[in-house]
């Protein structure tokens, strides 16, 4: 792979939809992944810039979630460069990639029932009061407050924040998941498919949590088959089609149709012609 590891991100050029303002906060060149013989994922151009809400769209395998993984270092990629945060990274897993400050947040949760919010929200990287040899105590109050701040930047309302997950709602839970990127302050949230599994209610909490970051100016991808819910957040949809980019668009100058010609194969933007 390589190792050209302190090229800037900002130094290069990659296909873009209109003219952008921002620094580049994730950027990739040449991404590829095969698993065996199939190319779930071909040299994929992608950038964002800070403050963007970007939307991937693309058909059921098109590689949406293929392409998270890679910049998640869930996997490790084939092929392709990545830099994010103006350096070129190649983390060797996904705590690597959350410590840069990527956060995740997927459609199945990673959270556990049997913790509280705040273990939740600090799972992995909990704040230690004092350290003695092998053990720490851990600094609850610290991580109870940093909680509740996260909880009210995304205006989430938790009755509790010390009962368990488990006898949370499916909407409350996700907003517990998005809580996370607010409390570490992430340069970069990821959600695949966030309200796929939610009630309208529920989907309409979570999509003002969106609003609530894209108003504080943080960056998210966004994966969703939602149009409407695409054409409201996001300022940018970049569309997958067999493993490879096919349009770049920004949300002004498309609509819903328009989209789906591309999702289904029917349009290919000249730039992406080898996308088929
Ligand atoms: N671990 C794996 N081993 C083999 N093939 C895989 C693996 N993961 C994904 N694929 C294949 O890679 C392609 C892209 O899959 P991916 O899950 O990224 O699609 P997607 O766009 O996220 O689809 P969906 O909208 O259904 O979630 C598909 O053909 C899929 O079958």
């Amino acid at each position: 792979m390589a190792s050209d590891s302190q090229t800037k991100a900002t130094d290069r050029t990659a296909p873009q939809a209109g003219a952008q303002t921002g620094e580049v906060i994730l950027r990739t060149e040449g991404l590829t992944k095969h698993y065996g013989g199939v190319h779930a994922l071909v040299d994929c151009n992608f950038e964002i810039r800070k403050g963007e809400h970007v939307a991937i769209m693309g058909d059921n395998g098109a590689g949406k979630s293929t392409f998270v993984r890679q910049i998640t270092a869930v996997e490790q990629r084939t092929s392709g460069k990545v830099w994010f945060d103006g350096r070129y990274v190649d983390f060797d897993g996904p705590l690597a990639a959350r410590e840069a400050g990527i956060e995740t947040v997927y459609q199945t949760l990673a959270l556990a029932d049997h913790l509280d919010v705040p273990d939740n929200l600090f799972l992995g990287r909990e704040k230690v009061k004092v350290r003695l040899g092998p053990f720490s105590i851990l600094d609850y109050k610290a991580m109870r407050e940093a909680t509740m701040r996260g909880l009210e930047r995304t205006g989430v309302k938790i009755p509790n924040i010390r009962n368990t997950i488990e006898n949370m709602s499916g909407g409350q839970r996700q907003c517990v998941a998005i809580a996370r990127t607010a409390t570490f302050h992430s340069k970069l949230t990821i959600m695949d498919e966030p309200t796929a599994a939610l009630g309208v209610q529920e989907t309409a909490q979570v999509e003002n949590i969106i609003r609530t970051l894209k108003e504080a100016g943080e960056p998210l991808i966004l994966i969703s088959h939602n149009m409407r819910q695409v054409m409201d957040l996001c300022d940018r949809i970049v569309v997958w089609r067999r493993g490879r980019i096919c349009a770049n668009l920004r949300k002004e100058e498309t609509d819903g149709q328009d989209v789906v010609a591309y999702i289904t194969g029917a349009k290919t933007q000249p730039e992406y012609e080898a996308a088929g």
